[in-house]
């Protein structure tokens, strides 16, 4: 596996690997490799004849008084873990490399669904987002992006921008990776002190009893959302952001599901550290 630290030694790997004819998944990632990417690298993998696993803690996603600084850098584990899961390339660039003029161009997709859920609390993190996924699809040149339903929000916004901007990435969305216990991976959980690692299965908890509720005919979105508010409030360190339904009527300005499926989705604190999560109930 091959590591670019520049943009240009991307370029030249993709300019030589698209002569040669082969097809090019990207999957992007800020880094703090765990199962959950391996799983979107290995479903790359297969589907594609070379794999390009970005590792880019991207600054314009962040506000101003979140983690940028204290999101963990792990460089040398990524390698091993991207290449084990069958990644032929890392680029993992500076922000200046990224980022090389100071008057950015930005790509925004506007409309409630940068708005709403996440957006109300990170305002700028979808414009962020957008705009280096827009860089990274364009210097892979890849056929396929893989993205996580665990950031189900991500996903909508960025199949919107990819439409709307007619590029040419086929967007390949893969369910949650958990840990035994149920708790979604990510690379924020190592922010957790056992203690509230205990308390965010309240998380995964909740979510399953909504589901066995929705498969038992419980319709009215309202009750739905509100069972699981009900729950995670009975966990004493857990502070609600939002439990919010996609793609059901009733509830959320967000109209329309995601990827064709009903989607019950939680962002939740506990102490500094901000968990999402979510469970299709439908699609
Ligand atoms: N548990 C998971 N299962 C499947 N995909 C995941 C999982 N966690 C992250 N991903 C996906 O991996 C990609 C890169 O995500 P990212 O590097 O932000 O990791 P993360 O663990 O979600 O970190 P964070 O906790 O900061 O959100 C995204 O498409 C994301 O949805
Ligand atoms: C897609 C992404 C890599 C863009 O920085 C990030 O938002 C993430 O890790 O989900
Ligand atoms: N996985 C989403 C990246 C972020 O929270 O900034």
């Amino acid at each position: 596996m091959q590591l670019f630290r520049t943009v240009k030694d991307l370029k030249d790997f993709v300019r030589t690997a698209k002569k040669e004819g082969k097809t090019i998944g990207l999957v992007p990632t800020m880094g703090a490799l765990h199962e959950g990417h391996a799983s979107l690298i290995k479903a790359a993998a297969k589907e594609n004849d070379v794999v390009i696993v970005s590792d880019f803690v991207n600054p314009t996603q962040f506000g101003p008084s979140e983690d940028y600084d204290a999101y963990p850098r792990k460089l040398a584990a990524d390698e091993k873990v991207a290449e084990a899961a069958g990644a032929t390339a890392i680029f993992a660039p500076s922000p200046a490399e990224m980022y090389p003029h100071k008057d950015m161009t930005w790509v925004e997709v506007t409309g409630n669904i940068t708005k709403v859920l996440c957006g109300r609390t990170r305002p700028i993190h979808f414009r962020g987002v957008a705009t280096v996924c827009t860089k990274l699809f364009n210097l892979s040149q890849a056929d396929r992006a893989y993205f996580g339903l665990k950031d189900a929000q991500q996903t909508e916004v960025l199949r919107r921008m990819v439409e709307d901007l007619f590029m040419n990435v086929e967007l390949r969305i893969m369910p949650i990776v958990r840990e035994s216990d149920g708790l979604a991976k990510s690379s924020r959980n190592v922010y957790l002190s056992p203690e509230e690692r205990k308390a965010a299965l309240i998380l995964s908890r909740s979510l399953k009893h909504a589901k066995e509720a929705f498969a038992a005919g419980e319709r009215d979105p309202r009750k739905l959302v509100d069972q699981v508010t009900a729950e995670i409030r009975t966990e004493p360190m857990s502070n609600i952001d939002y439990v919010e339904l996609y793609g059901m009527p009733g509830l959320t300005e967000v109209t329309g599901p995601i990827d064709g499926r009903v989607l019950l989705a939680v962002a939740v604190k506990f102490g500094t550290t901000r968990l999402i999560d979510n469970v299709v109930l439908e699609g």
